[in-house]
């Protein structure tokens, strides 16, 4: 039992039911205790509805900060503006001009990092996005990282829903998982966010949780950015829940002339002329980067590649709407066979590595060339030649593998100069394939950086007619614009950051696409090692695909 005492206005003393005993006794001696939206003190913390709510002042210090309690009340018009207000106060919504990390000049940046430090704040932004989805169904909840972390938890604990928690970077050691909790498949999840623009976040959380049998449909946000976010995730069947649309939070302070009509303008015309698709929007700042040009769409860059095999390719992206290529690292020739018919729709390149396999003869070989044909894919072998031209001629056309033959696209190093190109070219070129030069590896401590990819873009550009493109990571940092033909394949792809414990490193499908400026990603344990490869190469294929859609030009 806590007795409350006055407060130095307006509380009354006041007698009730009080559920934690540490808080009694630790809190009891020191803290003033007031009544808030009081309806019916013997019921509140039961029923949460009822709105009772616990103001707690250090007795000695009226400067004290104030703590706090209050159980969920179903946020009022009121409380809407109040928390617009309070934002604002706490500059977690600035105007002026900013420039984001794409370079953009914005007149508004939305920053709610600082949250954390105002418990009121937290509580009003935790209970008015739950009122958001009081009326949809789900199981469990899970805050995208890491600003909406603290807000899930809150909604958690008041609310009683299980949490479950993504992993930014998934570790190479331990139990290696991208999502941590208490995971039952089939039931649903809702995801938490503190602010959408493209929707590009919540989908680096929505794949992992899709990818562990999780179903999710809804997701609630505080503020949307109204750019985008919402149609873009609507295309992947989610509905967006946002308690305060930036128009809507402009109009409360403009009311409150604290924002200028003038301004508000300014802010509405930057939205509209930013929507995604149209320019690369993004909201840290960061003062020296330059403005990110949007992409030509794979089709346009099909007319204009100089190599048959980068030109089939593109078209066969854009037609299969897929830019997922599969390492298929399995060591059985049965399993390389079945794995390739399994995820053949969703994929545009099977890569293998045929050095791997327990067999290979022409009869398998015959077998890959007609999945191939079946499921509209091109063959990559990985072999990854790093020898002078006239050994690379013979290990290409001869020996036990004889993959010219077979390989629409092969890769080297470009260790030896030169005349590796040259002499794969002299086999392939007749036969109508392509090489991708290795320009940066995934794996850490690599040493194909600096001007050892500058020297591989080079030749890539001056043998155009055979060279398709790269292997690389970070392409849009070093690739000239200049030769949109050239293809960049990236491995060290997961659907949640990571790694394993020999040096390889994973990025996810939209930060390799959207953010490094890739073409293709290529997936290897992340597909071939899921209980159901098929349906996460669907996953996978979605996830490559929408970060395609929202980085080309309209
Ligand atoms: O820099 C490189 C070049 C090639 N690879 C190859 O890609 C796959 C990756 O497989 P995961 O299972 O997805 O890690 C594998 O065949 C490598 O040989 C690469 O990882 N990094």
């Amino acid at each position: 039992m806590l007795q409350g005492t006055p407060g130095r206005s307006t509380a009354r003393p006041i007698t009730f039911n009080f559920y934690s005993a540490a808080w009694q006794s630790s809190y009891s001696r020191h803290l003033v205790v007031e009544p808030r939206r009081l309806q019916s003190p013997k019921s509140a913390l039961d029923n949460r509805s009822a709105g009772l709510g616990l103001s707690l002042q250090h007795k000695d210090s009226p400067k004290a900060r104030l703590v706090t309690m209050a159980a969920y009340t179903k946020p009022t018009e009121k409380d809407y503006e109040s928390l617009v207000l309070r934002l604002h106060e706490i500059q977690a919504v600035k105007f002026g001009d900013f420039k984001l990390k794409s370079g953009i000049q914005s007149p508004v940046y939305i920053d709610l990092r600082a949250i954390v430090s105002y418990p009121d704040v937290m509580q009003q932004v935790a209970a008015t996005m739950w009122a958001k989805v009081e009326g949809c169904k789900f199981d469990n909840l899970c805050g995208v990282p890491y600003t909406a972390l603290p807000i899930a938890t809150t909604m958690s604990l008041e609310h009683n829903v299980p949490m479950l928690m993504r992993r930014k970077e998934v570790k190479d050691y331990g139990t290696r998982k991208a999502i941590e909790g208490n995971v039952k498949e089939g039931e649903t999840c809702l995801v938490v966010e503190d602010l959408v623009t493209s929707g590009a976040s919540v989908m680096e959380t929505v794949d992992p949780l899709k990818s562990v049998g999780l179903q999710v449909k809804d997701v609630v946000v505080l503020i949307d950015r109204e750019q985008g976010g919402e149609a873009r995730l609507q295309s992947h069947g989610l509905q967006l829940h946002s308690a305060f649309p930036l128009s809507l939070i402009l109009q409360v302070l403009v009311s409150h002339k604290l924002v200028d009509e003038a301004l508000a303008n300014k802010v509405r015309a930057f939205i509209a002329d930013n929507q995604v698709g149209t320019q690369q929007s993004n909201q840290a700042p960061a003062p020296a980067a330059a403005a990110k040009p949007k992409r030509q769409s794979y089709e346009q860059r099909a007319e204009v590649a100089k190599n048959a095999v980068s030109k089939q390719l593109l078209n066969l992206m854009a037609k299969k709407k897929t830019n997922l290529a599969i390492a298929a690292d399995v060591a059985s020739t049965k399993q390389l066979l079945a794995l390739a018919d399994q995820v053949g729709p969703h994929i545009c390149v099977f890569k293998t590595h045929v050095d791997i396999l327990d067999t290979w003869n022409a009869e398998v070989q015959g077998e890959l060339q007609s999945l191939a044909e079946k499921h509209d894919f091109l063959i990559f072998e990985d072999r990854k030649f790093a020898d002078i031209g006239s050994t690379v001629v013979a290990q290409y056309s001869g020996g036990l593998y004889r993959i010219a033959d077979w390989a629409h696209i092969t890769n080297a190093h470009l260790v030896p100069g030169p005349g590796i190109i040259q002499g794969l070219k002299q086999v392939g070129l007749e036969k109508g394939r392509g090489l991708l030069l290795l320009a940066e590896m995934s794996s850490k401590g690599h040493l194909a950086t600096g001007s050892y990819t500058q020297a591989v873009a080079a030749a890539a550009e001056e043998h155009q007619d055979f060279v398709a493109g790269f292997i690389s990571q970070t392409p849009s940092s070093w690739q000239p614009q200049s030769s949109p033909g050239l293809i960049h394949m990236t491995p060290g792809v997961q659907l949640a950051k990571g790694g394993d414990n020999l040096g390889q490193q994973y990025n996810t499908p939209q930060s390799v696409i959207g953010g490094a400026g890739s073409d293709v990603i290529i997936v290897g344990r992340g597909i071939y090692g899921a209980s159901d490869p098929r349906e996460t190469a669907q996953q996978y294929q979605e996830a490559g695909w929408s970060a395609y859609l929202a980085s080309v030009s309209a």
